[in-house]
């Protein structure tokens, strides 16, 4: 057990408090208590992060007098999906989960998108807790309020702003992820950086390599990512200006998942990380930032093993026409014209409208050679 740090999102009445630190899931019970009216939780999880961890929080939550009741959802992005969504209220109807009760969003970015959307519309919304168990829940997903499911046309394009009314980040909890999918949450990690911190992006380039293997620098990346998105939200929480720079590489990386049909031949992080990676390279190729800033980019996503090229995802991809159409059904499309988050260089990301067909193409070109 690390002394957790905490990370508070001072919305006014939708404020809480994302604690970070190791063991944090065996303090479950003490955490929660605080925020109940009756000593009952629902808990929905999916079937990789109940075989591996469910005991221990039941465990906990059972140590601080709480009862709970589980259920578990197939594991992957497919999940996020209308099926799921109502199987899951129907399930949360049935344990009678009232308006006051709190839901357990207990896993990854898909089970906390998917649990926070049914929790908001669950007798028109109850509160929920995100115990975020991926690297890329912890840094992004659990924070923040965004929640959703995805349609064939897109991303996230089913959803409702929700905030927690905690978050409870065990860093330990990581260590049993498969190594593709920590890295793949690392894709986000290295978005702050390229997004608003220079300096935290030259920190990752030295220390990313140990996040897997020390903890103190991984409460320190996981705190660091979490403070930089709870002050972005804190300004802008519906995404009506500076919270766009969170998408950063997302209009590339949604319109590649939509593509590959959200399945394991890409993961979001890998996405964004590709995103990342075309979204500097066509910075460069407008002359907004110089060549140094996507090599930089390129070679440190290269060093930590994770994709950076469209030809480094297995099997056939859609035409540029193709990925272009899938692109415009991004939420940050105005009046039907596609908005990127740019850059000026590493850490100073912005949104622009003013992207040329031809430019784009350019990169799309490149990033298909080996
Ligand atoms: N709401 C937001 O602000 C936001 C931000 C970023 C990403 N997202 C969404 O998050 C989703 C991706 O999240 P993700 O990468 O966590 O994927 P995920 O939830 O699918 O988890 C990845 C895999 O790890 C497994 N897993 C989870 N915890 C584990 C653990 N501790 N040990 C072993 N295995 C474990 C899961 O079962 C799954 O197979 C995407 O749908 C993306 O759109 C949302
Ligand atoms: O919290 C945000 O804002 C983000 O954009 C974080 C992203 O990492 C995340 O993938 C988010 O779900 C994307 O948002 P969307 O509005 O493009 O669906
Ligand atoms: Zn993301």
């Amino acid at each position: 057990m690390t002394d957790p740090v905490t990370v508070h999102v001072p919305l006014g009445d939708r404020a809480y408090d994302v604690r970070i630190g190791a063991g944090l899931i065996d303090r479950a019970g003490a955490e929660i208590a605080p925020l109940l009216r009756r000593p009952r939780v629902a808990i929905v999880t999916d079937e990789t992060v109940a075989g591996l961890h469910l005991e221990r929080l039941c465990r906990a939550l059972s140590a601080g007098g709480i009862d709970s009741e589980a259920l578990a959802l197939p594991a992957g992005e497919a999940t996020k999906s209308w099926p799921h969504l109502t199987r899951t209220v129907e399930w949360l109807l049935q344990q009678k989960v009232e308006r006051r009760d709190i839901v357990l969003a207990f896993g990854g970015g898909v089970i906390g998108d998917l649990v926070g959307f049914a929790a908001a519309i669950l007798r028109r919304g109850v509160r929920f807790v995100q115990i975020p168990t991926t690297l890329l829940a912890q840094v992004d997903s659990s924070v923040g309020g965004k929640t959703g499911i995805n349609s064939a046309h897109g991303k996230n394009l089913i959803g409702a702003f929700h905030q927690p009314a905690l978050v409870l980040a065990d860093i330990a909890v990581l260590d049993t992820l498969r190594p593709r999918d920590f890295l793949a949450g690392y894709g986000e990690v290295a978005k702050y950086g390229l997004l608003g911190d220079a300096g935290f992006f030259a920190w990752l380039e030295e220390n990313a390599p140990k996040l897997r293997d020390d903890m103190a620098l991984r409460q320190q990346a996981v705190a660091h990512s979490v403070a930089m998105k709870a002050g972005i939200v804190t300004r802008d929480e519906t995404e009506q200006g500076e919270r766009a720079l969170l998408n950063l590489g997302h209009t590339f990386g949604h319109a590649l998942e939509a593509a590959t049909g959200y399945s394991d031949r890409l993961l979001h992080g890998e996405g964004v990380a590709i995103g990342c990676a075309l979204a500097f390279d066509l910075s460069a190729r407008m002359g907004l930032c110089s060549q140094e800033a996507p090599s930089r980019v390129l070679e440190h996503l290269r060093q930590m093993g994770m994709p950076a090229r469209l030809s480094q995802i297995p099997g056939d991809l859609p035409d540029d026409a193709g990925l272009i159409q899938l692109m415009g059904q991004d939420k940050k499309v105005v009046d039907g014209q596609l908005r990127f988050v740019l850059a000026r260089g590493i850490g100073e990301a912005f949104v622009s409208d003013e992207v040329e067909a031809d430019q784009l193409a350019a990169v799309l070109r490149d990033a298909r050679l080996p």
